[in-house]
């Protein structure tokens, strides 16, 4: 709710996701994809409304109590790397103080074992070890950043959420950063990598889905997304041909106000396909939600 006007920020979204996958979401700003996160972890403001389900190892994060939400599911089953880390550190404890912290809480080391395991996820988030001693406001963005990663690695947790966890890194630090959560699902757990950098997702996601005004529009496997044949839906086509290295082009216009949707497809004023058929809203099958999606890819026969 904002202003006392109700706001559609994520609709219908549905999707699973195995141990040992990676699954990029990416789309515009203001698309959802951090309401989506903050949802997982019952984190939305405290008049916002969910409903479904959503199950991780056998427990449902949706409607969960506070105390389930604080004891089990935070750092344990879901570790998140926040989108706005200075917000998410403590900011009278210095970085290697609440590192300590999060694996005694977390882990149950204590004593000279805990500094040991916090200064390894230092080191796994290309934390600076002499930086530990640093305060937060001390630190660069890129910094609080690699501590905002370094603090959720910790916990090993089976889902890790991590909302743009590579903002005001330079592209080597991307690629460390990327890396690191792709090791976190090649361990067997499951990593959700929320992220405007289409490059690292097609660097580490087994899986793309891509969101639009609150939907999942495409979801499709990487490989296909980003080589042959393509994305399908014409505002995923257009994300990636927006890029530097491929044409260049902007999508034209601005995405909708989330509290004034159109009845049907939400992308169709963008849209150069839009049609009649537009007017409805197309659900997610085989995919893609779109009435003119580029065809699925044939199995080829000689
Ligand atoms: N408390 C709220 N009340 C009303 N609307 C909200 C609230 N919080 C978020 N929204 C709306 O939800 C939409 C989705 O926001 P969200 O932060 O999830 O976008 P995002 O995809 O993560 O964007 P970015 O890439 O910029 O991080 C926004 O358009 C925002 O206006
Ligand atoms: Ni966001």
């Amino acid at each position: 709710m904002r202003d006392g006007r109700h706001v559609a920020a994520v609709s219908d979204v549905s999707f699973d996701l195995a141990a040992g996958e990676c699954l990029a979401l990416v789309g515009e700003s203001g698309c959802g994809k951090s309401v989506l996160a903050s949802a997982l972890l019952g984190l939305l403001p405290a008049n916002a409304q969910t409903s479904g389900s959503a199950v991780v190892v056998g427990v449902e994060l949706l409607g969960a109590d506070e105390r389930t939400l604080a004891r089990t599911v935070r750092g344990r089953l879901v570790g998140l790397v926040p989108q706005s880390p200075a917000a998410h550190l403590t900011p009278v404890r210095t970085v290697g103080a609440q590192l300590v912290e999060t694996v005694r809480a977390l882990t149950g080391l204590r004593g000279p074992a805990a500094s040991e395991a916090a200064t390894a996820a230092a080191g796994r988030a290309a934390f600076p070890a002499d930086h530990l001693d640093r305060y937060p406001h001390e630190l660069s963005g890129g910094l609080a950043q690699r501590a905002a990663t370094a603090i959720a690695l910790v916990g090993d947790a089976p889902l890790l959420l991590a909302d743009e966890p590579t903002t005001g890194l330079d592209r080597p630090l991307v690629d460390h950063t990327a890396d690191e959560l792709r090791r976190h699902a090649d361990e067997g757990r499951a990593l959700l990598l929320i992220t405007h950098d289409l490059a690292a997702a097609e660097r580490i996601a087994d899986r793309v889905a891509v969101m639009y005004a609150g939907r999942i529009v495409e979801l499709t496997a990487a490989d296909a997304f980003f080589g042959d044949p393509g994305p399908r839906h014409p505002y995923a086509r257009g994300l990636l041909n927006a890029l530097p290295e491929r044409e260049f082009t902007p999508i034209p216009g601005l995405p909708p106000e989330l509290g004034d949707l159109p009845g049907g497809c939400a992308f169709a004023p963008r849209c150069d396909r839009a049609d009649e058929a537009c007017t409805t809203l197309p659900r997610l099958t085989d995919g893609t939600a779109c009435h003119h999606a580029e065809e699925p890819q044939r199995v080829r026969t000689v």
